[in-house]
């Protein structure tokens, strides 16, 4: 019990050590999904450096009632991938917003950053140096300020260092990320990489997504790149949840003029065409992208571009209300 950080001790209601092993019960009544998952790596943390100590058992209590019970397999979180065709559309910043600005609306919500060769969620969020803590390999999300605990391979590497991975491997990286014990999160957003590759396919085929979010600006060759990666999904029975348009429109914060550097509303149009729902315009702000990078989502102000990505958020979460529970099975 004395190795045990002070703060947690009223928590700990048993502990036993026996062949190695230490199994304690913990009350984690009054606690969100985030500070749950923070206190159990505390403890586990603080126990794995005791002596005489080879394996961690926890059982967490409390605020469970009519639900499964903890030692019962917890529910697969629903999975909606965030994709599109080319790179620098703001599929990261888009990932990143929807989940801070789901989980403002109620839902316990999480973040895996697939984008494995150049991660950029831990900066978006605010984590950036912090390690997931792991117990028997299987990894705990890092939380975040916003209250939407994410994993990312920035969280595994050193910041700038670039992953030379071959498909398998990176696609094994994915696994780890989405097999982690998520908690009681019950949707996770995947951030995936740009394209058509291998880890898209691991995602649609391993890990079976509900839908799929595509982003795309309103520029003519990001729109093709968009109606490739809708294919994609429609190939690997995966539904598009719908297309969100992304910079799309600026308005200058010094003279107020309104101009469409990349266009404007082309998304909503190549979404017609296909016959996918639009989930949203986001305009291009500097404040987006100077609040992004300063690990501040702009999602969790009250702002006309909070209130951007909440629109888009809000229309996600009604789509996900009439979802089916799991994913459809893959064609074929
Ligand atoms: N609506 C926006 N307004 C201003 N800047 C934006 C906006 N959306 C994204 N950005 C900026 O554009 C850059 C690229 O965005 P982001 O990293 O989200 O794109 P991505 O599609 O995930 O890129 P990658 O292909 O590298 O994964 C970032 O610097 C981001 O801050």
């Amino acid at each position: 019990m004395n190795a045990l950080p002070e703060g947690t001790r009223p928590r700990v209601s048993t502990v036993r050590l026996a062949d190695g092993v230490a199994t304690l019960v913990l009350d984690a009544g009054g606690l969100d999904q985030v500070a749950r998952a923070a206190l159990e790596a505390e403890v586990r943390a603080a126990l794995a450096g005791v002596e005489g100590v080879a394996e961690v058992r926890v059982a967490l209590m409390g605020d469970r009632a009519g639900g499964p019970a903890p030692t019962a397999p917890r529910p697969r979180p629903r999975i909606v991938a965030v994709g599109s065709g080319k790179g620098g559309v703001g599929k990261s910043t888009l990932s990143a917003n929807l989940a801070v600005a789901l989980a403002r609306l109620g839902h316990k919500v999480g973040l895996v950053d697939a984008d494995i060769y150049g991660p950029s969620q831990p900066r978006l969020l605010g984590n950036e140096g912090k390690k997931p803590e792991a117990h028997d390999k299987v990894m705990f999300p890092v939380p975040s300020e916003w209250g939407v605990p994410v994993l990312s391979m920035g969280h595994l590497v050193e910041p700038g260092r670039a992953i030379a991975w071959r498909g398998p491997m990176a696609s094994g990286a994915l696994g780890q990320l989405v097999e982690a014990h998520w908690g009681d999160i019950e949707l996770l957003l995947i951030d995936l990489p740009p394209g058509t590759g291998d880890v898209q396919l691991t995602m649609v085929q391993k890990h079976k997504p509900v839908g799929a979010v595509i982003v795309s600006t309103p520029q003519d060759l990001a729109l093709i790149d968009a109606t490739r990666a809708m294919n994609f999904f429609d190939q690997a029975g995966v539904p598009v949840i719908g297309m969100v348009e992304n910079m799309s429109g600026y308005v200058c914060p010094h003279c107020g003029e309104a101009s469409d550097p990349f266009g404007h509303g082309g998304a909503e149009a190549a979404a017609a065409a296909a016959g996918v729902p639009f989930l949203g315009h986001i305009p291009l702000d500097l404040a987006i992208r100077r609040d992004s990078d300063a690990g501040k989502p702009p999602a969790a102000g009250d702002t006309p571009q909070g209130r951007a990505f909440a629109a888009v958020a809000r229309r996600l979460a009604d789509w996900l209300a009439h979802a089916p529970a799991t994913a459809p099975a893959n064609p074929g």
